[in-house]
């Protein structure tokens, strides 16, 4: 790093047990201390003989394994090692990555060969994203739970948010990890992304986040005059529930004073 401009770009491998969220809010944080490097996304190689075997592998205390951290945190997902499998146990893969993240982008490899211009300058975490996230979000993919631990959950709600409210909403769910599900359990989002419209912004507003971190920045594109407002969000981790979300959104679009009695909110979660 002391050979400043001299890297066009930095790929890290981490080890096949790395959570790549930790690794990955390192980088984030880093560009916005002004660093030259900044966070371009998150790419999870999954293999294809194996791949099934480790997402559904059980951890002792209700841990979440490590590949499916590794799934869920990824922007783009590789399907690796496709001639090993048969085509019916290649869609059961395909449909437990898609139920765990139905937001990243998913190809399918052998000998892990694919066009550099899939994997590089992803931009899945900056502002640049914010143009091809309106279409991504139209095709984020909420497939049945399958008894899966994570999963991804999707809302969109008409109208704008106000600031200080999503604040709010974002920092009990990541931070205070207070809001619960229908049966008693604290969500746990590990990632978060979203387009919505603040009141009196003419940009729309790109939201990011990841484990405890989140960033909501302006997009570099605009509110059409004549279009309809609306908010949309993307969730993925553990005991989420999307009406709870989507009703305690809704109050933070609303007015602030009902966000405290929403459902979803009473009695404390362990901090972890
Ligand atoms: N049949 C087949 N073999 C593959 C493919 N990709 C890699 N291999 C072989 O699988 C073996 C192990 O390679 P990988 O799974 O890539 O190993 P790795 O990623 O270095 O291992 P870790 O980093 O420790 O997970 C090597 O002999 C590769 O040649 C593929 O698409 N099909």
């Amino acid at each position: 790093m002391q050979k400043k401009g001299k890297f066009d770009y930095i790929l890290l491998e981490t080890t096949g047990l790395a959570d790549p969220g930790a690794v990955a809010s390192m980088f984030w944080v880093d560009a916005e201390l002004g660093s030259d490097i900044y966070l371009d996304g998150i790419i999870t190689v999954v293999d294809s003989k194996y791949g099934l075997k480790h997402l559904t592998e059980e951890k002792p205390d209700g841990l979440v394994n490590e590949a499916t951290r590794q799934v869920a945190l990824a922007d783009m997902i590789l399907i690796n090692k496709t001639d090993l499998v048969s085509e019916e146990e290649l869609n059961n893969l395909r449909t437990t990555i898609r139920s765990i993240n139905g937001l990243g982008k998913v190809l399918e490899t052998q000998r892990s060969r694919v066009h550099l211009s899939n994997i590089l300058d992803l931009h899945a975490y900056d502002i640049l994203s914010g143009i091809s996230l309106q279409k991504k979000l139209q095709h984020v993919s909420t497939a049945p739970h399958l008894d899966q631990s994570i999963v991804t959950v999707t809302f969109e709600v008409p109208g704008s948010a106000k600031e200080e409210s999503l604040n709010v909403f974002i920092q009990n769910l990541l931070w205070e990890k207070n809001v619960k599900n229908k049966d008693g359990h604290c969500m746990e989002v590990i990632r978060l992304k979203g387009l919505v419209s603040i009141k009196d912004k003419p940009q729309q507003m790109i939201v990011q986040g990841i484990h405890e971190l989140y960033d909501l920045e302006e997009s570099l594109v605009n509110w059409k005059d004549d279009a309809e407002r609306a908010c949309q969000l993307v969730f993925i981790g553990r005991n989420l529930d999307k009406d709870v979300l989507q009703q305690l959104f809704l109050a933070a679009v609303a007015e602030a004073e009902e966000q405290r009695t929403a459902p979803g909110r009473d009695g404390v979660c362990p901090s972890h």
